[in-house]
């Protein structure tokens, strides 16, 4: 029998259900949507990203907290263009990261993200000043509107180092000054692999300071990979990863007397998938199961049976 004219047809109908939808992360600066990361070497397979899901607005200071092996180095390396994801969405400011030719690569990585290293020796040329340091990637792109490497070493706080080599500066001036030669193309993003990583917590928190200084003033969005326990009182948000996704995230924010809260909460997924803490189920013998219960304003998890009943 004939289909009749006004009858959509399946892939039809998919194709309307896809065009209403809204898409994910839609207006988002960095967008990663369902993100996969496969190692294999010598036969075995590791998965060091396994279906992340991370969104950044523009302007945004974030930093990524995990415990080592939990895939924080592959976000960033990905995020920087380094390396191809084997699946999923990868975006950011609005280039798709999985598509990019190796011309497209290399632009992106000269003109979209500044990038810093935790061995303050790795950001900076010895033998030359810091003015000169920051000269440097503007001279070798041929930008024509690179910034100006005294008015970034102010706003860092560092101007009083424009003349002084890397050897007559501390190591948390070091970093201030590698902020602004990744800052020196004026970037749209700004990623960071352990910045605080070789820094006392004097130095540490005068970085920080310099990334929320650079992020407001300049409106760049800001990525920082670390392992520093006091971070989440120093970025907006903290997104924690555990095995290869992201699993909980703590806001920063000032409450009406003015002091700095930060909230923690777990993420749920697009599908509604949700991490517990381990150490919230271990407390509760919590394994393969728990029974779900929805109050009024909020909704309960139990274990799957009260703690020593199997005992009895
Ligand atoms: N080039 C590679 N080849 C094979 N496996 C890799 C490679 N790079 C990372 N891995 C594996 O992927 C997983 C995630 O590693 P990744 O370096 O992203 O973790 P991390 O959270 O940055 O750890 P750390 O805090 O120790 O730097 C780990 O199991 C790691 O062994």
């Amino acid at each position: 029998m004939d289909t009749p004219l006004d009858t959509p047809d399946l892939s039809e109908l998919e194709a309307r259900a896809a065009q209403q939808r809204p898409v994910f992360g839609e207006h988002a600066h960095i967008l990663c949507d369902n993100l996969v990361r496969i190692y294999k070497t010598e036969g075995v397979e590791v998965v060091a990203l396994q279906g992340l899901d991370l969104l950044v607005e523009k302007g945004e200071l974030i930093a990524i907290v995990g415990a080592s092996g939990s895939g924080k180095s592959t976000l960033l390396n990905v995020l920087s263009g380094l390396d191809v994801p084997t699946a999923g969405v990868a975006r950011v400011a609005g280039t798709d990261l999985l598509s990019m030719t190796a011309k497209d690569r290399l632009r992106y990585r000269r003109e979209v993200v500044g990038f810093i290293w935790q061995q303050t020796a790795r950001n900076l040329l010895p033998y030359l000043t810091a003015r000169e340091n920051v000269r440097l990637p503007v001279r070798l792109a041929r930008n024509r509107d690179g910034a100006d490497p005294g008015e970034l070493l102010d706003l860092l706080g560092v101007g009083y180092c424009a003349d002084r080599r890397p050897s007559e500066m501390s190591g948390g001036e070091q970093q201030r000054v590698a902020i602004a030669v990744a800052l020196a193309n004026t970037p749209q993003v700004i990623l960071a692999d352990e910045p605080t990583g070789e820094l006392d917590s004097e130095n540490s928190e005068q970085v920080f300071a310099a990334l929320r200084r650079a992020t407001r003033e300049l409106g760049v969005t800001s990525v920082i990979v670390t392992h520093d326990p006091l971070v989440s009182e120093q970025v907006d948000r903290t997104v924690g990863i555990r095995d290869g996704r992201t699993s909980s995230e703590t806001l920063r924010r000032e409450a009406s007397d003015g002091r700095l809260i930060a909230e923690e909460y777990a993420v749920l997924d697009r599908v509604g998938r949700l991490q517990l803490p381990r150490d919230f189920t271990g407390a509760l013998g919590m394994e393969r199961r728990v029974r779900l219960e929805l109050e009024r304003d909020h909704i309960g998890v139990w274990p799957d049976r009260p703690r020593g009943e199997d005992t009895e």
